[in-house]
This record gives structure tokens, sequence and C-alpha cells, in this order.
């Protein structure tokens, strides 16, 4: 059993050279997009992938370098494809996601006045909870610590990957990763400054060996070239770029 990680994009909220970090989770027949954000559209034409094939989506929190695709991508597959996909979400945030981030520009529109579940079939997450995506395919989410006070989740797939959406440095979380089984440790990584609200690739580097060899890179700036080969045993993940993962 394996799954495929193509990946939308690898870059930070503001970097231009790669697109918000997003990700499309294949699992036999099954597409899961992990978060969706204003680059989503554009990259994803450029990968000549048709947003129909999205079947479900997962998010990790409400930044728009996540989320701020999703407007594009409700509206064309309900009015174009005619297609519900399904929305994993934190119980808490099902409400947030609508009222402040995709309300205004969705409520009035083609289909009368519309609402979230006319979009998705909403499935919302208790943290820590397993939830069955597709035959094969499990998702839990973590919190994690981003910016103060703000809800925010990595993700585990079938126990055994560990996506962290944004967080800064956390040891501890890592290790719980492991302690689960992780063998992939997909992590943000930002090369340059303190790490207020994400972790950098100083603080990475600090993690043992045997660790590094499980981490893959993402959420990077524009001089990520810069910085191959200065990642000890941890290596990059590339935008457009397809990963098999055994699990
Ligand atoms: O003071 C602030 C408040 C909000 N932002 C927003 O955060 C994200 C940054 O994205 P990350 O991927 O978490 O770096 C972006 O949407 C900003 O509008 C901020 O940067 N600073
Ligand atoms: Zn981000
Ligand atoms: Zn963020």
């Amino acid at each position: 059993m394996s799954i495929k990680i193509r990946m939308i994009g690898t870059g930070s909220a503001f970097a231009k050279k790669y697109f918000n970090n997003n990700a499309l989770v294949t699992s036999g027949d099954y597409t899961l997009l992990i978060d969706f954000g204003i680059t989503g559209p554009l990259s994803m034409y450029q990968m000549n992938m048709p947003l129909d094939r999205i079947d479900g989506v997962v998010v990790t929190h409400l930044h728009a370098d996540h989320i701020g695709g999703l407007e594009e991508l409700m509206l064309r597959l309900r009015f174009d494809y005619k297609k519900k996909p399904t929305l994993f979400i934190e119980e808490h945030l099902v409400q947030p996601l609508w009222d402040y981030s995709l309300r205004g520009g969705l409520e009035f529109g083609a289909g009368g006045t519309q609402k979230l579940d006319d979009f998705f079939h909403i499935i919302p997450l208790t943290a820590r909870k397993p939830q069955e995506v597709a035959p094969g395919l499990r998702l839990e989410i973590w919190p994690t610590r981003h910016f103060p006070d703000m809800p925010s989740y990595a993700i585990i797939l079938n126990d055994k990957l560990f996506y962290s959406g944004d967080t800064v440095f956390d040891p501890n979380l890592i290790g719980s990763a492991l302690e689960r089984g992780c063998d992939y440790i997909l992590h943000e990584c930002q090369l340059e400054g303190q790490g207020l609200f994400h972790a950098t690739l100083a603080e990475l580097l600090t993690l043992p060996e045997d660790v590094q060899r499980k981490v893959r890179l993402m959420h990077y700036g524009d001089h990520m070239e810069q910085y191959i080969g200065h990642t000890g045993l941890m290596t990059f993940l590339h935008q457009h770029e397809t990963y098999e993962f055994p699990i």
C-alpha cells in the first residue's frame, strides 16, 4: 500500500518563485487536497490537473496561502463540474472559514443564497481523533503552535506520514509523530531569520541525524536553491514533483 503526494506548491506565504505550500494526496482512486492557497488554481492549471480530480480537501488553518484558492475551487466544482467534494476541517473552524474567509464572495451567487454545505460535504474533525477519508486513507489532525491563539493543525496520514502545516519549531510535536510511528516528516521550514511563527532551518538542524533523515522540507522562501547542501540530512520537496510513500 502506498500513497502519492504531489506538491502543488512548496513556497512560503509571500514566496514568488514557488507556489503556496499545498499538496495533492492520492490513495487508490481518491484524491485529497491538503490546503489550497491563493496560488493553488494557477499551479493546478500549470500542472494540467483539472480541479474535478479533487475528491476531498483538508484545511490546516485559515491563512490565505492555505485557503485563498478555495473560492475558485468551490465555484468551478459546483457550477462547471457539478461536483460536491468533502471538506475535512477541525470542528471549530467550520464557521470561521465561512464567515470570515468565504462568505463575502460566495453567499449571494448563481445558486441564490448559498452556504458552505452547498459546496462541500462537511466532515468536522476533532483533534487527535482518526477519520477515515477513503479506503486505505486515514487522517488525524494535531494542534500546532503557529500564530498565538490561532488554531492551526498538522496532519497525520495512516499513522506514518506527518505533514506539519504551519508551526513553530516544536521538538515535542515531532517526537510525538515519531512515537506514533511516522517514518516521514514533511515539515515547513523558514530559511532565514527568527522563528516567531515558523520553524527555522537552524532549529530543524538541531534534530538528531536519525530524525533528520526522515525530514523533507517545504514552505520555504525564494532563496531555497542557495540552501541545497546546507540542510544536514534533510532534503527539500520541490513544487509539482510527486513523491511516493509506502504507507
Ligand atoms: O501580523 C500578521 C497577521 C497575519 N499575517 C498573515 O499570516 C499569513 C502568513 O502566512 P504564513 O504561511 O503563516 O507565514 C499571511 O496570510 C498574512 O496575511 C501576517 O503575516 N502577519
Ligand atoms: Zn503558510
Ligand atoms: Zn500560516
